[in-house]
């Protein structure tokens, strides 16, 4: 008989509350969150703000802790923080004394358990990873002599170079302007390894609010609803690999992003401002 692999991450039932130090009130963060996610898969979350999108990745991430439920990787329960999953943010969290090449080396040079890297190593390591995110020539420049997008190319390269099997992004393109985040989109892809074959990537968790970088990057796109947080939808990204920015005018493109955008369209507008949207079609029910 044959065992089926553990998926790469399994989350089953997770509830999260968060209580407040001064007045005790309790926020229900989640509620009965499942999800399965394989080796080498890329999923996007979306959801209206407040949804529990980072509360989801920190709990992957061993940030915190679920109140409730089941969270495992490879098949064993995840207990903190551990360098298989590296974790990217928004504000590029760059230490801006030091230098392209010492931010990207800062977690080679610390190590971790496990795994230790020589200087030899390290350089090699640092020399790749600048290659591959596209900064060589700017190996010796300080954060504030970058651009925003180049900034984020050193977060992922740092991200990278520590070698995690998981990446954990938090909305990290969030806070470019719309064409280099373009751009990066495409190059995240390239970098992830759309190209190889499946065995050879690395599992991508990604939050994101925008509809079309979801649609774009992933295998499967989860859409939460909020209070609580909830799994609303998974739906596949049957759109083939790999992506360029011509996949943007395949019809099947704009068929997936409007899908997406009526299970969040209402939650999305009371989130604003307490609005109804005005209906140009028939609700739809949930998928
Ligand atoms: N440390 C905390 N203490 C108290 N409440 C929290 C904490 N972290 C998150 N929350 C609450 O949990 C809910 C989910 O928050 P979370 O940040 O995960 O949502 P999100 O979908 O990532 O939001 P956004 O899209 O605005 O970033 C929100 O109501 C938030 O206020």
């Amino acid at each position: 008989m044959t065992t089926t692999p553990a998926p790469k991450l399994h989350l089953k039932g997770i509830t999260k509350s968060f209580i407040a130090p001064r007045s005790g009130q309790q926020t229900l963060a989640l509620a009965d969150v499942s999800l399965d996610i394989e080796d080498g898969e890329f999923i996007c979350i979306v959801g209206p703000s407040g949804c529990g999108k980072s509360t989801v990745l920190n709990l992957i991430a061993g940030l915190d802790t679920p109140s409730a439920g089941v969270l495992e990787k490879d098949g064993k329960a995840i207990a903190g923080p551990g360098a298989d999953r590296g974790v990217m943010f928004q504000d590029y969290a760059l230490m801006p004394w030091q230098t392209v090449q010492d931010n990207i080396g800062f977690g080679l040079r610390h190590g971790t358990p496990g795994k230790q890297f020589t200087p030899q190593q390290r350089e090699e390591r640092i020399v790749h990873f600048i290659e591959l995110v596209g900064l060589k020539g700017s190996e010796k420049k300080y954060p504030h002599q970058l651009s925003g997008g180049m900034r984020q190319r050193v977060a992922l390269a740092r991200l990278l170079a520590n070698g995690p099997d998981i990446l954990l992004m938090d909305e990290p393109l969030g806070a470019l302007d719309a064409q280099t985040r373009l751009i990066l989109q495409i190059e995240l892809l390239r970098i992830w390894g759309q190209t190889a074959p499946r065995s050879q990537r690395k599992t991508a968790v990604f939050i994101t609010h925008d509809i079309e970088e979801a649609v774009f990057l992933a295998d499967r796109v989860v859409v939460m609803s909020s209070h609580p947080g909830r799994v609303r939808a998974v739906l596949d990204i049957d759109l083939p690999r790999p992506r360029d920015e011509h996949v943007r005018a395949q019809p099947r493109f704009g068929e997936l992003s409007e899908q997406i955008w009526r299970l969040i369209r209402d939650e999305a507008y009371r989130a604003i401002d307490g609005s109804e949207p005005t209906r140009t079609e028939p609700a739809e029910s949930a998928a």
